[in-house]
């Protein structure tokens, strides 16, 4: 499903924040990528949903290598992978209902299908009924779960979020989590970078440790 070989990673002259990383994921497993701050976490998640290549080496998602994929096969595979970065990217002047419909714009759908889909997804991760709500009328965990709903309402195989509960007290980052194993457990492969072991410890069974110059892979979460 996902599989690195031999990945170096450096941005422009600079040094590799990732070095000769190799390890493969298999469908529906969930993992926990952690590891202190700036060491590249959001890097390896942006590999993985092939927003940034490889400097070296290749990526292979779905059988499909990053690095050799045409222009126009690009976006393709990027749908196969619902992302959920730091900054949850919302556009703040649309609705709840309007920021969740955006990717389906692209998808050839007929409006009566997209909005189907989009109050579907509303309603996976609790939003039912904040349609018609803008982001700022929406707690810091609300507005979470409405990027989660954007980043999954093209149904993708692979789902990958960096910190999507920080700065979210515990009740608040358990639902989120919640949502995120349920989506596991109908098969979505499913990451997610983060500083609180002890969440993660309820949900992922292996953990991606990046620190600098060292990357390992261990059974269960830990470090
Ligand atoms: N687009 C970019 N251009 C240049 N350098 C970058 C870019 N993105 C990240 N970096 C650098 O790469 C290193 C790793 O960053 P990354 O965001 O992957 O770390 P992280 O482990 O996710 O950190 P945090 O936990 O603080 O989010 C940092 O030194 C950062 O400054």
């Amino acid at each position: 499903m996902i599989e690195f070989q031999h990945v170096f990673k450096s941005y422009g002259q600079g040094k590799n924040i990732l070095a000769d990383i190799n390890f493969r994921i298999d469908v529906g497993e969930f993992l926990f990528v952690s590891g202190p701050s700036g060491a590249g976490k959001s890097t390896l998640l942006k590999l993985i949903g092939a927003l940034e290549p490889p400097s070296r080496g290749s990526v292979t998602i779905k059988g499909q290598r990053t690095d050799r994929l045409s222009a126009r096969a690009l976006p393709y595979l990027r749908r196969a992978v619902g992302v959920i970065l730091q900054d949850t990217h919302l556009l703040y002047d649309r609705n709840a209902f309007h920021n969740v419909m955006l990717p389906l714009a692209v998808m050839g759908l007929n409006s009566a299908q997209a909005a189907n889909r989009a109050r579907a997804a509303m309603e996976k991760v609790g939003l039912s009924g904040k349609e018609d709500f803008y982001p700022v009328e929406l707690s810091g965990g609300e507005q979470q779960r409405l990027a989660i709903a954007r980043a999954i309402v093209n149904r993708p195989a692979i789902l990958i979020a960096d910190e999507p509960t920080a700065n979210l007290d515990q009740e608040s980052a358990r639902r989120i989590m919640d949502v995120f194993r349920d989506f596991n457990r109908v098969g979505v492969t499913t990451l997610i970078a983060s500083h609180d072991r002890a969440l993660m410890a309820g949900y992922a069974t292996r953990t991606l440790l990046v620190e600098p110059g060292r990357f390992t892979d261990i059974a269960g979460v830990r470090a």
